[in-house]
């Protein structure tokens, strides 16, 4: 097997400015959640969200990453997704990488359904006849209609997430950065919006997905990664149970 990305002693800290008058021990502080909060030599506190980390991620593989809240599992997806660039170590990946973090990011409000599919296409660097090929497919997915001439602000939050999912994967991707399972729009929407996902992540070659949700982990991944204070805890394969419905049936 491949490795699509490869993390070797990894790292990622956030300086904590807004603290920095309170006092912090050197040693880092242990807590029962979150990251370790410590205070690096120019005596700035911080937050070590990922603590020198090691794995690689082959070809094929579905990823789960598990954790309690504040472990680091988004950090981690964020800096998979060229969100944050390691502070120590270094991250390799190959391939392209559609991130579904945060769809609705980047969406211009004063811009209509149509322009805003054309901005996302220009920002993801493709080229205009590309982009044109694509607007017919991600419009008619939407079944938003005369609403894609019209500006996005006055879009409800559910069509606005309809054409935010639409555009998000629309793109031809090695690697899904995912933070959760999406989930979009009322029941008919739903169920089209999962078959078109299903197929995004069956076309890609690796899958990374944070989750708390265990049938998740059963249904879909191959390998469970427990994250504890932006460490992992453990690393293993999924060894699939029958009984577990799926959670988005
Ligand atoms: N922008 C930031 N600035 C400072 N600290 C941050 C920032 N983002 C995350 N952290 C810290 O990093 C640690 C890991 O957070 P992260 O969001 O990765 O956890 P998580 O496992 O995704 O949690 P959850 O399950 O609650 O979503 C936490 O201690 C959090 O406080």
């Amino acid at each position: 097997m491949s490795s699509v990305i490869s993390a070797k002693n990894m790292s990622i800290e956030f300086p904590i400015y807004e603290n920095s008058h309170r006092s912090f021990k050197k040693t880092l502080i242990n807590l029962s959640t979150g990251g370790r909060i410590g205070k690096d030599a120019g005596k700035y506190p911080f937050v070590r969200a990922l603590d020198n980390l090691n794995f690689e991620f082959n070809e094929g593989e579905r990823v789960g990453l598990v954790g309690h809240n504040g472990s680091g599992k988004t950090t981690l997806l964020r800096v998979l997704a060229g969100v944050y660039a390691p502070v120590k170590g270094s991250l390799l990946s190959r391939g392209r990488i559609a991130s579904l973090l945060d769809v609705s990011t980047g969406l211009d409000p004063d811009a209509t359904g149509f322009e805003n599919i054309y901005l996302r296409g220009i920002m993801d660097g493709l080229k205009p006849s590309i982009i044109k090929s694509k607007v017919d497919e991600i419009a008619e997915f939407t079944e938003l209609g005369e609403y894609l001439n019209l500006p996005v602000r006055i879009y409800s939050s559910g069509m606005m997430l309809r054409l935010a999912f639409a555009i998000s994967t629309s793109v031809d991707a090695d690697i899904i950065i995912m933070d959760e399972w999406l989930s979009v729009g009322d029941e008919a929407f739903k169920n089209k919006a999962k078959k078109r996902l299903e197929s995004l992540i069956n076309k890609a070659s690796l899958l990374v997905v944070a989750t708390h949700d265990p049938k998740l982990i059963n249904n879909v991944c191959t390998r469970k990664i427990h994250m504890e204070h932006g460490s992992i805890l453990s690393d293993v394969a999924v060894e699939k149970i029958e009984s577990v419905e799926a959670e988005n049936d």
